[in-house]
């Protein structure tokens, strides 16, 4: 039996055009500015760049090197896990100056409340930082959805696309991997997740469904269905 829901957010909860239209490019106007102020005055700004120098190779005082790395980084959509920690600052501004609100698709607004209210318990993962998950929920079009939470992961658990990651949430959670259903649109992260043992429902928000044995559905009635069946 399902106990636990664990759901990615881009194209899954969230459509991908938000992310890509609006936050990307939001991060990318605002990238170097925000870099250049914090180099200098905050720490966790300075460990973010230093964590890209280390990556990349870039020295830790070439800040205009640091930064043509972070544009090239956010232009070809790399997970890199202090990209994402810097963009999750940045749009921290971004949600709090009113420049735009989380994207949610309604299904997802209305099930992630109901199976809340119905005690599954429902967690985050997502290449977006920790942080960047609380914004995206938290200043939703659909109003504040972080109580409906119980907790998040990002990539400082690993890749999403590495079986070990998702042994590592089981780990975290205490729990027993079939009980966790993971919910994405990318099927290398279905399939990460069920070689850990979870169980999976792949979401195709946008285009014909595909022919495949795995789980799948354009929206979350369809997962509710899936809970049903058992
Ligand atoms: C938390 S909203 C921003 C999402 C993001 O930065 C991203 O790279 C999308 O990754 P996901 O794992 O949610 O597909
Ligand atoms: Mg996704």
């Amino acid at each position: 039996m399902i106990r636990v829901i664990l759901t990615d957010i881009e194209g899954t909860t969230s459509s991908i055009s938000f992310v890509h239209e609006v936050l990307f490019p939001y991060s990318a106007e605002h990238m170097a500015e925000f870099v250049r102020e914090g180099a200098a005055d905050s720490t966790e700004i300075r460990e973010q760049l230093d964590a890209v120098a280390d990556t990349s190779g870039v020295a830790r005082e070439d800040i205009d090197g640091l930064i043509e790395v972070l544009d090239t980084w956010i232009r070809e959509d790399r997970k890199e896990t202090p990209l994402k920690a810097l963009q999750g600052m940045l749009w921290e501004q971004g949600y709090q100056q009113g420049a735009f609100r989380g994207h949610i698709y309604d299904d997802a607004a209305e099930y992630l409340q109901r199976w809340h209210d119905r005690g599954l318990r429902l967690f985050v993962y997502s290449s977006g930082s920790v942080k960047a998950q609380k914004l995206i929920f938290g200043f939703s079009e659909a109003g504040d959805l972080t109580p409906f939470f119980s907790g998040y992961f990002d990539t400082c658990i690993g890749s999403k696309k590495e079986s070990t990651s998702y042994s590592n949430i089981i780990d975290e959670l205490g729990v027993e991997p079939r009980t966790v259903l993971f919910l994405s649109d990318v099927e290398a992260e279905l399939k990460a997740a069920e070689d850990a043992g979870m169980r999976t429902v792949w979401l195709v928000r946008e285009g014909d469904l595909p022919v495949t044995k795995r789980a799948v559905t354009t929206d979350f009635s369809g997962v509710d269905r899936f809970l049903q069946q058992g």
